[in-house]
């Protein structure tokens, strides 16, 4: 097992303040942070010069697809997580629309096992609720949790049938599991491409109403409320989502939610042509969404960010948005764009995005990760916050790249990520 000494680094203390230290792991966990751990160390140890770059906890993504087994032409288990080690993740929960769907204990502890032979960081697989995603019959919750499954979803697709809903909620809380939700009603689609507004109708495209998303969030929290089920909401993209939310929370149901970064940067309005690149699910929704969304985060009606990394190949996107796939990959750009469009702006302190990307998504399914300590597993990853340059598809780690961010320019990367004390990502050193 290496020994690190991760030497002339800045930590953030709770109150945001910057300070210089070192980090020593031994033995996967964190063995010290001092100032000087020099007469600790032991001579075999790898030393990392920090360069006074910022060493932050392992982000934690609670929404991520790895397409494996199923669609590994897209991602797999070695790439994603490669690719979320380059983006400073440490641990992330994988969406279960695969094929076969984890929808069963044996193809669940299979998935499990592809995980333990190629991810380079902690992934964590979510069960499905249902058979096949489909909204009719629930799994066996009982027999999944026993094989490990930590909260069921069937992220892709919303649960149509409200009283499938409430079994799943019923069972899920007599389990302490939570039920995660991708929340859209099918029967208010239409055919929808992207959000129904003004930029669809100068598009000529078939719109997504915001009323997909959030009626079926309204239903959800009755259940929610009724059955007393922890229930996570995917994605939240729209104001009467975080209305809705913001409203149950202070009502006392045990919800909590996510938001994406590109929901948070993009509306629709950012939609230059007929382009699939900027088709996602939910859509990029309109300008009073957006700050409603940010400004649910400030005021903790949002709990905390997550990626949807949604890897699709070239040829599944460049279409027209009628017919591309959808969704876009985000391991990589998440903290860049976030630490750009956010922090070098005012708009969120450094303090606020690194909690929103690790405490926060950790607390919310209690996971262990998201705080540098020690005895627990070393997961950090060190952060340039200076080196300014260009999102280009040929740096992508994952097997695919779509995302309308190409080109872009952002400030700040991680230049050294470490999970369970092994170097996972190392940027070359130009
Ligand atoms: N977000 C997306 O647009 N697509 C996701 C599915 C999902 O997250 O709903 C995918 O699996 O490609
Ligand atoms: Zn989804
Ligand atoms: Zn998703």
């Amino acid at each position: 097992m290496t020994e690190l000494y991760i030497k002339d680094i800045q930590l953030m203390d709770q109150t945001g303040q910057l300070y210089l230290a070192e980090l020593w792991v031994k033995q996967g966990k964190v063995a010290g942070i001092g100032t000087d751990l020099s007469p600790l160390v032991s001579d075999k140890a790898q030393i990392i010069e920090g360069k006074n770059n910022l060493l932050a906890p392992g982000f934690v993504d609670l929404h991520v697809h790895f397409r494996e087994p199923g669609f590994t032409h897209k991602e797999t288990i070695a790439s994603g997580s490669r690719s979320a080690a380059k983006g400073g993740f440490t641990t992330v929960c994988a969406m279960p629309n695969l094929n076969p769907v984890p929808d069963n204990v044996a193809d669940y502890q299979h998935i499990q096992q592809l995980i333990e032979k190629d991810s380079v960081i902690q992934t964590k697989q979510y069960g499905s609720i249902t058979k096949a995603l489909k909204s009719s019959e629930l799994v066996d919750m009982k027999g999944l949790k026993e094989a490990g499954v930590f909260a069921f979803t069937n992220d892709g697709v919303g649960v149509q049938s409200a009283g499938t809903m409430y079994l799943a909620m019923k069972e899920a809380a007599k389990l302490g599991l939570p039920i995660v939700a991708h929340t859209e009603d099918e029967s208010l689609l239409f055919g929808g491409c992207m959000h129904e507004g003004k930029r669809s109708k100068e598009l000529g495209l078939p719109g997504i109403l915001s009323a997909a998303e959030s009626s079926q969030i309204a239903r959800d929290l009755v259940l929610a409320e009724a059955t007393g089920c922890h229930y996570h909401v995917c994605h939240v993209s729209t104001k009467e989502s975080v209305a809705l939310i913001r409203q149950a929370k202070e009502a006392g149901v045990h919800v909590t939610c996510e938001v994406c970064p590109h929901h948070l940067i993009l509306t629709d309005q950012d939609i230059p042509e007929d382009n699939g690149q900027y088709k996602m699910n939910p859509p990029l929704r309109a300008e009073e969404d957006r700050q409603a969304l940010i400004n649910g985060l400030k005021d903790g009606t949002i709990d905390c960010i997550a990626t949807d990394h949604a890897p699709h190949t070239a040829e599944e996107k460049e279409k027209s948005m009628r017919e591309a796939a959808f969704g876009i990959v985000g391991s990589e750009t998440a903290f860049p764009l976030l630490y750009t469009e956010f922090v070098q702006t005012g708009i969120f302190t450094l303090k606020e995005v690194l909690d929103w990307l690790t405490i926060k998504p950790a607390q919310v399914f209690q996971l262990a990760a998201g705080e540098i300590k020690v005895g627990s597993s070393a997961d950090v990853t060190l952060l340039d916050l200076d080196t300014c340059y260009h999102i280009d598809s040929a740096d992508f780690v994952s097997a695919s790249s779509n995302t309308p961010f190409l080109n872009k320019q952002v400030q700040g990367k991680s230049r050294y990520t470490v999970a369970n004390g092994q170097i996972v990502w190392q940027e070359e050193e130009k």
